[in-house]
């Protein structure tokens, strides 16, 4: 099993203004699986991927991602490890701004020593065109494409996607949703998508909902429709 959480928790504030965001979670998630975190807003969704990320430490429980528990891991294995393995996607690029679209993504590929070539990188998220532009002279898409491709630079094996088309309109949501099973396909590429768009779960292989920081319900999609056809 690539990803095992086990009997996670996590709270947030102290005594009386304390909040159980996440109240014991147990999940797992087999390598190469496209999997989407649904639930309603304030449900722990991105506080379950900041942990499984190792953004946030739990207060208790364990996140083994290919065979290592993170939550044993001192702060400097830990940041190694986020290098190494993970690539991480939000809602909004986050983008450096004074940096072009290839310099942004040539940042993250010279960290890594399993690192995809820019070039490809390039081809295969149609920024051909746009390589040399900053990213206040392209569209949303193309900004989200970018972030894409930098977190896809270091050929990361687990890719966390936190409202990945939070901020697209329908066309490039669908491009970008089209563009993560790409790489699903080509690279095996484990990838987790929070978001509140209830369609994205129809093109994954595994679904799971949130219900006050617990797993209200865990599935297997035994046939993803393609992003393409995806409607909502
Ligand atoms: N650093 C923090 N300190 C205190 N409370 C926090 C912190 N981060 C998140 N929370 C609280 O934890 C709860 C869950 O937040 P989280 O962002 O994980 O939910 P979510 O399901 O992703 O929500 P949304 O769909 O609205 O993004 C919320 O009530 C939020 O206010």
């Amino acid at each position: 099993m690539f990803i095992k959480v086990k009997n996670l928790k996590k709270s947030y504030g102290e005594k009386e203004n304390r909040m159980v965001i996440i109240n014991d979670i147990n999940l797992n998630v087999e390598k190469g699986r496209i999997c989407t975190i649904l639930g309603p807003s304030g449900s722990g969704k991105s506080t379950l991927l900041n942990l499984i990320g190792g953004l946030e430490e739990p207060d208790s429980g364990s996140i083994e991602i290919d065979g290592i528990d993170i939550t044993e891991l001192n702060s400097k294995k830990l940041a190694l490890f986020r290098r190494n393995k993970l690539g991480f996607v939000f809602q909004f690029y986050n983008l450096i701004p004074n940096l072009t679209v290839r310099e942004n993504i040539e940042v993250c590929e010279y960290l890594s020593k399993d690192s995809l070539k820019v070039d490809e990188l390039i081809g295969t998220l149609g920024l051909e065109d746009h390589q040399k532009k900053f990213p206040r002279q392209i569209s949303g898409g193309q900004q989200q494409r970018t972030a894409l491709a930098r977190a896809l630079s270091k050929n990361p094996a687990l890719l966390l996607c936190d409202e990945p088309t939070g901020a697209l309109d329908y066309k490039s949501s669908k491009e970008l949703l089209a563009l993560l099973e790409q790489i699903n396909k080509k690279y095996n590429t484990t990838i987790l998508i929070v978001t509140h768009n209830n369609a994205i779960a129809n093109m994954s292989h595994q679904v799971i909902n949130l219900r006050d920081g617990l797993v209200s319900e865990n599935y297997v999609n035994e046939k993803p429709v393609q992003a393409a056809d995806l409607t909502w």
